[in-house]
């Protein structure tokens, strides 16, 4: 069953759409100046509000460690999603603070960064386009991924069913594609969800 990872919420009406419609994750950007961006103290009142059986996931880009670990050790989120230069030692120290599980973010033109992906010490990798540009990326460059991953990059649910049968992703992450003007759409969300769905069925 591909899990569904529905990306950048930020308030109590985002909430209300995934706990009627039960993704296995949500995501908040703790990247200051984007649009997506959500404070640590607003993340965890939603946090509260937040089905128990969904997990949230921090995205950071180049984020201070201690920063990641605070918000992982107050359970305002159970992973977190590294998305800029963080090395090997950087998820290392993470994983050895908090003992959670990483999604390592690579944004993929190639396949040598398919490699370099495959290299990196974490639990999940992510295979994007962009950070929450809502466009794909070549998904043929995938192959030989002996870790699970999520897709990520433009997914909507027009494409999510194709892409679910034909990649067969551990997850898959979606957030421009369920927005109608930058904000989250019930709609969106339950149609991205019934596609995942129709999909897991097909492949089961
Ligand atoms: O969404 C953002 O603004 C963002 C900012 C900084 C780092 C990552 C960001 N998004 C990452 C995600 O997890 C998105 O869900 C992923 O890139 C897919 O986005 P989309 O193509 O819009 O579905």
């Amino acid at each position: 069953m591909t899990k569904i990872k529905i990306c950048g919420l930020k308030s109590a009406e985002d909430i209300s759409y995934v706990n009627a419609l039960n993704p296995d994750y949500i995501g908040f950007v703790f990247l200051q100046g984007r649009q997506r961006y959500i404070s640590p103290k607003d993340a965890a009142t939603l946090r509260a509000i937040l089905k128990p059986t969904i997990q949230s996931v921090g995205i950071f880009v180049n984020e201070p460690l201690k920063n990641v670990a605070a918000l992982l050790e107050t359970e305002t989120i159970q992973l977190a999603q590294l998305h800029g230069r963080e090395d090997a030692s950087y998820a290392l120290k993470l994983k050895s603070l908090c003992h959670k599980p990483i999604i390592k973010a690579f944004i993929i033109k190639s396949k040598e960064d398919i490699k370099q992906a495959l290299d990196y010490p974490c639990d999940y990798l992510l295979l994007d386009n962009g950070l929450g540009t809502g466009e794909t990326f070549d998904w043929s460059l995938i192959c030989d991924i002996h870790k699970p991953f999520f897709l990520a990059g433009g997914l909507n649910p027009a494409n999510v069913k194709e892409a679910i049968e034909k990649i067969h992703p551990f997850g898959v992450d979606v957030s421009s594609g369920v927005e109608t003007n930058c904000r989250k759409d019930y709609q969106k969300i339950k149609a991205f969800i019934e596609a995942c769905t129709a999909a897991n069925r097909k492949c089961n």
